[in-house]
C-alpha cells in the first residue's frame, strides 16, 4: 500500500485549514462529529498545524502499544512559555528529557505513594470537616451551596495543604488578587484558543505581547511559593518538621543525590504544575458527580445507603474507608466516563510513524478524544445513561486504561496522570462526606443541565447550586 497516505478528513481551506470545522462547538464534540463522518482516525489541519485525531479505544490502544514514545511529547502552547515554564515543567518537557523523567520518578516514588498519602491525610481531612461545617451553616440559613465556587475552593485548599500545610485559596498578601483568582486566570489563559499556536508567524510579528498575561500570573504564583519556601527554610533551621510535599522536595534539594537539581526554581515550577493540573480537574469531577446523582436519585440513594452501612450516617469518612465503599467508587468511574474533565489528550509526534495503515507526519499534533471513547456505543451499552452499576462486581474496569483503553479519564501511556491515587482519594472523600451528612435539593426553580464550559478543564458551565439539609 501507499505508505504516505494520511488518514481521511475534511478538505482544508487555504490558511485556516480546518479550523472552521471545529469552531462553533466545544472541540471534543466537533471532533466526535467529524469522526462519525470520516472514521476513528482522521486528519485535520488546524491553521498551520497538521493534526491527527484518534476517536476509538482500538486505535488508541494500537497507538500507545506500538508508538507511545513517538507521540508522547507535547506541542508547547505559547502561554506556557512564560518564564520558560516549558523548560522546567513535567507537563510540557519532551518525553525523552532527563529532567522530565526525574520529575515523574519523584512524583511516583516520593509524593503520591500510599505511605506518603497516608502520612499527610490529616492535612486533607481537616479541610473536609471545614467544608461540612460550611454546608451545615448553609443548611441553617437555607442558602444554596454554589458548587462552582465551593468545589474549586476546597480542591485548592486540599492540594495546598498537601503541598504546603497551608490554606492558599483566599491568600492575597501583597496583591489585590486572591490565589484562587490567579490560578483561575492562568488556567483560562492556557486553555483558551490562541491564534499564535496555530499561526506561529504571529509570534514573529509580536514576540513580546502574546504570553504576557500568563507571565504576570506565573510571577505572582512564584512569589507566593517563594515566600513559603523561605519561611520553611527558617523553620527547618529550628528543626521543625512537617509531612507535606514541600518538605519532601526540600529534603531532596539538601541531599542532592538525585540526577536533577531540585532547586528553588524547579520546586516553584513543579508546584505551579500541580496546582494547574490538580485543582480544576478534581473540582469539575466533584461537581459533575453531584449533578449526576441529583439527576439519578436511585444512585444517590444507593450511595447514601452504602455510606450509612459502612461508616455510619453523619460520621466523618476516612481515606482508609474508601476500599470498603465500592459503589462510591463506581460513581466516580461512571462520572469520569461521561464527563472526563480532560476530554482531549493532545500530543506531538516526535517522529513520523504508521498507524492503522495511515501515515502520521513528524511534528503533527496527535489528539486522543477520550470524551468520545467514553461515549462510544460499540463499547458502552446506553452510553448516555448514568449507570454506576455497569462497573459493579465482576465488571470492575480499570481506571488506568488496562481494559483495552476503554476507560481512560486519566490519560494513557507515559504521560498518564501521575496523581491518580491522590485524586482517587480526595474526590470520593469530598463527595462521600457531602452525601453522608446532608440531603440535597435543587435551589428554587433551578434545573440540572449538562452544558459544558470550554477550556483546559471541562467543567459545568452554569454552577450547580444545591441547598443542603442537615441529616
Ligand atoms: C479527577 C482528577 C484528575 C483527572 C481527571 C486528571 C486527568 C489527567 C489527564 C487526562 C492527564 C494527561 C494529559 C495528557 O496526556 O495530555 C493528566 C496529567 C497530569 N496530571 Fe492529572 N488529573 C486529575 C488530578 C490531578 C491531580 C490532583 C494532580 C496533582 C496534584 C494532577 C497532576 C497531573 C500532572 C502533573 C500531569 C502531567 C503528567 C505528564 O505530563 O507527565 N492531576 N491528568
Amino acid at each position: 500500500g501507499n505508505k504516505k497516505k494520511l488518514p481521511p478528513g475534511p478538505i482544508p481551506l487555504p490558511l485556516i485549514g480546518n479550523l472552521h470545522n471545529i469552531f462553533g462547538a466545544p472541540p471534543h464534540k466537533s471532533m466526535e462529529r467529524l469522526a462519525n463522518k470520516y472514521g476513528s482516525i482522521i486528519s485535520l489541519k488546524l491553521g498551520r498545524l497538521p493534526t491527527i485525531v484518534i476517536s476509538s479505544s482500538a486505535v488508541a490502544k494500537e497507538a500507545v502499544r506500538k508508538h507511545d514514545s513517538a507521540f508522547s511529547s507535547k506541542t508547547p502552547k505559547d502561554a506556557v512559555e512564560a518564564h520558560n515554564h516549558h523548560k522546567f515543567s513535567i507537563v510540557w518537557l519532551p518525553v525523552d528529557s532527563g529532567r522530565r523523567k526525574s520529575l515523574r520518578t519523584i512524583l511516583n516514588s516520593c509524593i503520591v505513594t500510599a505511605n506518603k498519602l497516608d502520612a499527610n491525610q490529616d492535612l486533607r481531612s481537616t479541610k473536609i470537616s471545614e467544608l461540612i461545617a460550611y454546608c451545615h451553616r448553609c443548611s441553617q440559613t437555607g442558602d444554596a451551596v454554589d458548587f462552582g465556587i465551593a468545589a474549586s475552593d476546597i480542591a485548592i485548599n486540599v492540594l495546598s495543604n498537601t503541598i504546603f500545610s497551608a490554606d492558599l485559596v483566599d491568600l492575597c498578601e501583597k496583591s489585590e488578587k486572591k490565589f484562587k483568582d490567579v490560578i483561575r486566570s492562568i488556567t483560562f489563559q492556557i486553555g483558551k484558543f490562541n491564534m499564535v499556536d496555530y499561526f506561529p508567524v504571529l509570534k514573529w510579528i509580536d514576540p513580546q505581547g502574546i504570553n504576557g498575561s500568563t507571565c504576570a500570573g506565573f510571577a505572582e504564583m512564584f512569589r507566593i511559593f517563594g515566600d513559603f519556601i523561605d519561611e520553611r527554610l527558617e523553620q527547618r533551621k529550628k528543626n521543625q518538621k512537617t509531612k507535606d510535599v514541600l518538605d519532601i522536595l526540600l529534603n531532596m534539594s539538601e541531599e542532592n543525590d538525585g540526577n536533577i537539581d531540585m532547586d528553588r526554581n524547579q520546586i516553584e515550577h513543579l508546584c505551579l504544575d500541580l496546582f494547574i493540573a490538580g485543582t480544576d480537574s478534581s473540582s469539575a469531577t466533584l461537581e459533575w458527580a453531584m449533578l449526576e446523582l441529583m439527576k439519578n436519585p436511585h444512585a444517590m440513594k444507593k450511595a447514601k445507603a452504602e455510606l450509612a452501612q459502612v461508616v455510619g450516617k453523619k460520621e466523618a469518612i476516612k481515606e482508609a474507608d474508601l476500599v470498603r465503599l465500592p459503589y462510591l467508587h463506581c460513581i466516580l468511574k461512571e462520572t469520569l466516563r461521561i464527563h472526563p474533565p480532560v476530554p482531549l489528550l493532545s500530543r506531538k509526534a516526535e517522529q513520523e510513524f504508521e498507524l492503522c495503515g495511515y501515515f502520521v507526519p513528524k511534528s503533527s499534533q496527535v489528539i486522543i478524544n477520550i470524551w468520545s471513547i467514553g461515549r462510544d456505543p460499540t463499547i458502552w451499552k446506553d452510553p448516555l445513561v448514568f449507570k454506576p452499576e455497569r462497573f459493579w462486581g465482576s465488571n470492575v474496569m480499570d481506571i488506568r486504561g488496562q481494559d483495552d483503553f476503554k476507560l481512560v479519564p486519566f490519560g494513557v501511556g507515559r504521560r498518564m496522570c501521575p496523581a491518580i491515587s491522590l485524586a482517587m482519594r480526595t474526590v470520593p472523600i469530598m463527595l462521600g462526606s457531602l452525601l453522608n451528612s446532608f440531603d440535597w435539593v435543587v435551589e428554587g426553580d433551578d434545573y440540572l443541565d449538562v452544558e459544558e464550559k470550554s477550556g483546559l478543564i471541562v467543567g459545568k458551565l452554569r454552577p450547580l447550586r444545591l441547598v443542603p439539609i442537615s441529616l
